[in-house]
């Protein structure tokens, strides 16, 4: 993908010259509105909704509004710099692919988890590939190219079966470990609930645990012979209430950076830190697991001071290229996404989601050019982004 992102403007206005146009619109509604059309309604609910009746999904967008950048002028930011360094790797583009459990069922060919690598492949934009995924991470890893990505884990009470899991990603060469905090149990989700299907859906998506030899080792009767057991067995096991005591445990699984997803409070920030963690990651599950709580991005700074140094990563209401920019001013390390990217695979599979990629890049890029804010450092300099 070019380094200079902008040039996406350039490549449909010039195309447009001949009548042909991007299939997939640039703004975000819009695409939402395409998405719900293409997916199965259960599918759309899933993937769409939020804990609760939603505010704290919708206050995560809202929040972006409460922030400003300060155009400067005669700056010449002819070049812009949005690489990013991340555990020791350089990244082209500041972003990520947030992971997205089943989210093999939006594609068309129910093989999502593969797409979304292959974008990663494509862009250099790194998949953090769910533990619940419709293919297992060994595939999904060969389809991400030369941009390795991460495995996310949902620490399964039983331990064998956590180091198993993180063995086996090691091995497949991903990049990181990605633990995630907040879904041990999962939320009030009344979009769900309504639509019955959740524990349906859960069932397509058990191929990292249907593979593996320590889940197999635990079962009556293979998976293929009793998968109502297998997935009975794995209901018993998925979630695991972590508490702080079982840090020490998880960091000895891997010598991997291990980062912790769902950190939202300056104390924690700090007491992950002088656990030894390597990055933390500020999100609250898209408001998928709780209502009621602050958007993210208002808990971005406090955990960006605390982590002091560490790396910080960053999800949770991102839908433009403008809250790409303020994100990283507060000082995100990289920005993730997640239902943006499933609505363009929904749509357009991995052409899908490398388009929604590139109209962000695009615009944070030539927002970074009009405002004269040529580099990351730029942004963080005091006085560039100010309260509305
Ligand atoms: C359909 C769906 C499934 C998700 N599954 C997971 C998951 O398996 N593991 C995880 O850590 N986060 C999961 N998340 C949360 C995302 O990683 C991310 O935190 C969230 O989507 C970011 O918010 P956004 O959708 O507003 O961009 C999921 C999100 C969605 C929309
Ligand atoms: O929906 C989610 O956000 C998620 O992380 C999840 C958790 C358990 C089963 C399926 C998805």
């Amino acid at each position: 993908m070019s380094q200079q992102f902008g040039d996406y403007q350039n490549e449909i206005y010039f195309n447009g010259l001949f009548g042909r146009l991007p299939d997939l619109p640039m703004d975000f509604a819009e695409l939402a509105r395409r998405a719900e059309a293409a997916l199965p309604p259960s599918v759309w609910s899933y993937v769409a909704g939020g804990a609760g009746n939603e505010r704290t999904q919708e206050a995560n967008v809202a929040a972006f509004d409460g922030w400003g950048l300060v155009p400067r002028m005669l700056v010449g930011a002819t070049q812009r710099d949005l690489g990013v360094e991340l555990f020791g790797r350089r990244l082209p583009t500041p972003l990520f692919l947030a992971p997205v459990g089943v989210i093999g069922i939006c594609a068309q060919d129910g093989h999502g988890d593969l797409a979304t690598a292959r974008a990663a492949a494509r862009t250099g934009v790194p998949m953090v590939a769910s533990t619940l995924t419709v293919d297992p991470m060994e595939e999904v890893a060969k389809e991400s190219g030369g941009t390795p990505g991460f495995f996310q884990l949902y620490t399964p009470t039983d331990r064998e079966l956590a180091a198993s899991l993180v063995q086996r990603a090691e091995a497949a060469g991903y990049a990181g470990i990605v633990v995630t905090l907040d879904t041990w149990v999962t939320g009030w989700r009344p979009r769900d609930l309504a639509t019955g299907n959740f524990p349906q859906l859960r069932g397509h998506c058990l191929a990292n645990y249907f593979s593996d030899p320590v889940f197999r080792s635990r079962l009556a009767k293979t998976p293929e012979e009793d998968p109502a057991g297998a997935v009975l067995t794995w209901t018993q096991l998925f979630g695991n209430p972590l508490a702080w005591n079982d840090l020490e445990w998880l960091r000895s699984l891997t010598r991997l950076p291990l980062i912790l997803k769902g950190i939202c409070h300056p104390e924690d920030a700090r007491r992950a830190k002088d656990a030894g963690v390597d990055g933390l990651y500020c999100s609250n599950h898209g408001g998928r697991q709780a209502n009621g709580g602050l958007p993210a991005l208002d808990c971005l700074p406090g955990v960006v001071e605390a982590a002091d140094g560490l790396p910080v990563l960053f999800d949770s209401g991102v839908r433009s290229g403008a809250d790409v920019v303020k994100a990283l001013a507060l000082g995100a390390t990289a920005v993730g996404i997640g239902r943006p990217y499933a609505y363009g695979l929904a749509l357009g599979g991995t052409d899908g989601i490398v388009h929604v990629l590139r109209t962000l890049l695009a615009e944070a890029d030539l927002i970074m050019a009009v405002d004269g804010y040529p580099t990351l450092a730029d942004l963080r300099r005091d006085g560039a982004l100010r309260r509305v």
